[in-house]
C-alpha cells in the first residue's frame, strides 16, 4: 500500500491465549507486536486488520446510520443536537467551525461526537436517530475490547509491563468516537493547487488541514470510496515540532486493495510524548484528490482512544535515551516545542495527566486557548 503503511493482522490478540492471559506472547503476539513496533518508530500509521467485534456489517450499519444523521436538515441537527464543547468533546460541530491547524483556514467537514453512548446523559444524543444510537452503542463495544487488546500488543511491542497502557485506559471516559462527514466542495482539486500557504489565505484543496491527532492511538475506519488521505513523514520528531526534519513530500494512503476488513491505526501526540518520541505522531491531512472526489460527499469515522482523566502520562524508564542520541541529535529545542520539562535522565516531557493534555488540545482545535500548535 502507499506510504509504506504496513497491514497487520490483529486476529492473535483476539483469543484469550498468550500474552493477553498474562502467559509467554504467542508466536503470532510477537510477530504483530514487532510490526506494530517498526511502523510506529518510522511514522506511526499501520493497518490493522480483524478487528474481532467491529465486523464489516457494523461498519457498514454504522456508515449507514451516520448518514442518515448528517443528512438531517442543517436546521435541525443546529436546533435539536447537542452543541461540542471542549469540555465535553462530545455533540454536533457544525461545517467549517473547526480548524485542526490554526494556520489554516477551516476544516471542510462537519462532525459528531459520541462518548460512552450506553451510559451518556440523554442530552448527549438527544435529536438523533433510534439507529444511529444502537449503531454507536454496538462500536463502542467493540471499540473497548479492541483498546485494552491494543493496549496489551503496545506493551509487548515496547517491552513494558503488561498493564502499562491499560491501566491507563479502563474507564475510557476520555475516548470519542467522531463521525466526520466532508459534503461535495467546489474547491480546486489537489492537482489544480497543491499547497497553499500556510497563511490560510487562499482557497485550496485541503478538507481537514495538516495535523497530528491528540491522544493514544486514533483508530479510522474508511467509508468506500473515502479517498483523500495523505501522511507526511519526517525524519526525526514530530511533524512540524521544532526538531521535525522533513523526509519528502504528502503521501496517498488508503485502504489497501484486497486486504481483509480494518481500519487505519495511528500515534496520537501523547504516545509519542509517553514513548518520550519513540514512536512517532506523524501529520496527515485529507485533500481532495480529483474533480470526481471533489464531487462526492466522503465520510468517515475516527475513534479517538485518549488516557482516562486521572491517568498519569509519564515515559516508562526503559523510553529515556541518551538526550544526544534521540531524534537524530536534532532534540536540543523538542522539550520546549511541546511543552514539556526534559531531566537530566533523558525523559522529554513533565508527566500530565489525560484530561489535562485533551483539554488544552481541544481548546486549541476549537477555537479557544493558545495558540501553540502542532504544526
Ligand atoms: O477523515 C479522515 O480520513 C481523517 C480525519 C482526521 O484525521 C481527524 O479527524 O483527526
Ligand atoms: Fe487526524
Amino acid at each position: 500500500m502507499d506510504a509504506d503503511i504496513p497491514v497487520i493482522d490483529f486476529s492473535p490478540w483476539l483469543v484469550d491465549e498468550g500474552f493477553v492471559v498474562g502467559d509467554e506472547p504467542t508466536a503470532g503476539q510477537r510477530e504483530s507486536a514487532a510490526a506494530i513496533d517498526a511502523a510506529c518508530r518510522m511514522h506511526g500509521f499501520l493497518f490493522l486488520a480483524n478487528l474481532g467485534a467491529i465486523s464489516p456489517e457494523l461498519t457498514r450499519r454504522t456508515f449507514d446510520a451516520s448518514k442518515a444523521l448528517f443528512a438531517m436538515p442543517d436546521a435541525d441537527k443546529l436546533e435539536q443536537l447537542a452543541r461540542i464543547r471542549p469540555e465535553t468533546n462530545s455533540g454536533f460541530s457544525p461545517f467549517g467551525t473547526e480548524r485542526l491547524n490554526r494556520r489554516r483556514g477551516a476544516d471542510q467537514k462537519e462532525a459528531f461526537n459520541v462518548r460512552r453512548p450506553r451510559d451518556a446523559p440523554a442530552d448527549a444524543l438527544r435529536g438523533t436517530p433510534v439507529a444511529f444510537r444502537a449503531a454507536a452503542a454496538q462500536l463502542w463495544d467493540g471499540l473497548e475490547a479492541l483498546t485494552h487488546r491494543y493496549c496489551l500488543a503496545c506493551a509487548l511491542a515496547l517491552g513494558v509491563e503488561r498493564d502499562f497502557f491499560s491501566a491507563a485506559l479502563r474507564q475510557l471516559d476520555l475516548c470519542t468516537v467522531r463521525f466526520l462527514h466532508y459534503p461535495p466542495t467546489d474547491w480546486p482539486t489537489a492537482g489544480a493547487a497543491p499547497d497553499a500557504p500556510l497563511d490560510g489565505s487562499a482557497a485550496c484543496a485541503v478538507r481537514v488541514s495538516e495535523h497530528t491527532d491528540f491522544g493514544f492511538v486514533t483508530v479510522l475506519l474508511l467509508d468506500e470510496g473515502a479517498e483523500g488521505l495523505q501522511i507526511k513523514p519526517v525524519l526525526g520528531g514530530e511533524v512540524g515540532g521544532a526538531a521535525g526534519g522533513e523526509r519528502g513530500g504528502w503521501r496517498d494512503v488508503c485502504a489497501p486493495a484486497g486486504a481483509p476488513h480494518g481500519a487505519l491505526v495511528n500515534t496520537g501526540a501523547l504516545l509519542a510524548r509517553w514513548t518520550n518520541d519513540l514512536w512517532r505522531a506523524t501529520a496527515h491531512r485529507v485533500v481532495v484528490p480529483s474533480a470526481a472526489v471533489a464531487a462526492r460527499d466522503r465520510y468517515s469515522i475516527a475513534c479517538f482512544l485518549d488516557p482516562d482523566t486521572d491517568a498519569l502520562v509519564a515515559p516508562h524508564a526503559a523510553f529515556e535515551r541518551p538526550r544526544e542520541s534521540a531524534r537524530g541529535g536534532a532534540e536540543a529545542e523538542g522539550g520546549a516545542a511541546h511543552g514539556g520539562a526534559a531531566t537530566a535522565t533523558g525523559a522529554r516531557y513533565a508527566p500530565i495527566t489525560g484530561g489535562e493534555f485533551l483539554l488544552m488540545k481541544l481548546r486549541e482545535a476549537q477555537g479557544r486557548g493558545s495558540e501553540a500548535t502542532a504544526l
